[in-house]
């Protein structure tokens, strides 16, 4: 090694020091390391430079990226994602992501589609299964290679709570009858919503849930809107929770969603033999599991904000938001 390579060689190590130090992804070594790969150290500094986000390598003191059960709470700034990319491509997955679109909603789906070809898990193997009373108007959308539009009809509803809540039956019933041969991992989705920047494989994990960006950082636990009724299945008592999860965007293994997917349906179910309907739906039930089986990743407000709402500093990058919408003409049965 030359003088020219050796002060190369001791910057790109300053680098990768200082990044490791900074808390974040610490697979030292897992790249850029092999003579194969990368035969000279200055292509290694060259590669970082070119691909490496700025925020990944100021790191970020200002949010926990870790929850009290040891497992990654996802931010802008605490992974490297080429690194996780390329990890997880490795596997090359294939992903199925089940979106509703009932009555009206089916107005949504093209931008939906067309954004999600742009930033959701680009390179990776993607089904959209859309479930519609309207097959007709299913866009037709350009799609990546790899990835396919799948779908599914189902019964038109009258009550908006019938849809959502329909969704933890109908997905139960396609997964065992299609999905479970198509699909390694799985998200549910509400369709309102745009993607605007990179959602990738630091989404995947066992079971992924995203923090609601109405409770997440003042509200205590006392305050989140749990169902407070212990007559209903989603009833969970003052003094308990650690997060609230929206149920618009939820992930993980196949049979891990499956189980929580007909979870969610099977309590609904038995709230209805009850006369009672669980304050926020599937999503009370969804909290209510997740509580007691804690998600393996956690998913920062990023990847679920909203058009409703200014983003405030910590929230550095809006990957997917949800639309403002005019509820009562949207819905079939209008109202809130
Ligand atoms: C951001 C967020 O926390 N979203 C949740 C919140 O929803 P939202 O207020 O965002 O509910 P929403 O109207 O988007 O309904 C949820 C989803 O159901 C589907 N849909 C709904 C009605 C309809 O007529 N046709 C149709 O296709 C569609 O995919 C839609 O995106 O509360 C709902 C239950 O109350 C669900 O828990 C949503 O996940
Ligand atoms: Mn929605």
């Amino acid at each position: 090694m030359n003088n020219k390579h050796a002060v190369q060689a001791a910057f790109y190590i300053g680098l990768r020091a200082i990044y490791i130090s900074s808390g974040h992804f610490s697979a030292f070594g897992s790249f850029c390391q092999t003579p194969a790969d990368n035969p000279e150290p200055e292509d290694c500094s060259n590669w970082r430079l070119k691909y490496a986000q700025p925020s990944t390598q100021k790191g970020r003191t200002d949010v926990n990226s870790v929850t009290n059960w040891n497992a990654p709470l996802v931010w802008e700034g605490t992974f490297d994602p080429v690194v996780i990319d390329a990890i997880y491509k490795k596997m090359d997955p294939r992903v199925a992501v089940l979106l509703f679109a009932v009555g009206k909603y089916t107005r949504f789906l093209k931008a939906f589609l067309e954004s999600g070809e742009k930033h959701f898990l680009v390179d990776f193997r993607v089904t959209y299964y859309i479930f519609t009373d309207n097959e007709k108007d299913v866009p037709k959308i350009e799609l990546g290679s790899g990835r396919k539009i799948s779908v599914v009809t189902v019964p038109s509803a009258t009550r908006w709570q019938d849809v959502v809540l329909g969704r933890m039956k109908w997905a139960s019933i396609t997964i065992d009858k299609q999905i479970r041969n198509e699909a390694d991992y799985l998200f549910m989705m509400d369709i309102d919503s745009v993607f605007h920047n990179r959602f990738g494989a630091e989404s995947l994990s066992q079971l992924s849930a995203v923090l609601h960006r109405g409770y997440y950082k003042n509200t205590k636990r006392d305050r989140f809107p749990y169902e407070r009724r212990p007559r209903s299945k989603a009833y969970i008592p003052p003094g308990e929770g650690d997060y609230y999860y929206t149920a618009a965007v939820w992930g993980g293994y196949l049979e891990d969603m499956y189980k929580l997917v007909k979870y969610c349906h099977e309590q609904s179910e038995e709230d209805a033999k009850n006369n009672i309907e669980a304050v926020w739906q599937e999503e009370s039930h969804l909290n209510k599991y997740l509580l007691y089986n804690k998600p393996t990743k956690v998913l920062s407000p990023e990847y679920l904000w909203s058009d409703y709402d200014h983003t405030p500093p910590d929230i550095k990058v809006v990957r997917i938001s949800q639309l403002v919408k005019n509820y009562a003409e949207v819905r079939p049965n209008g109202g809130q």
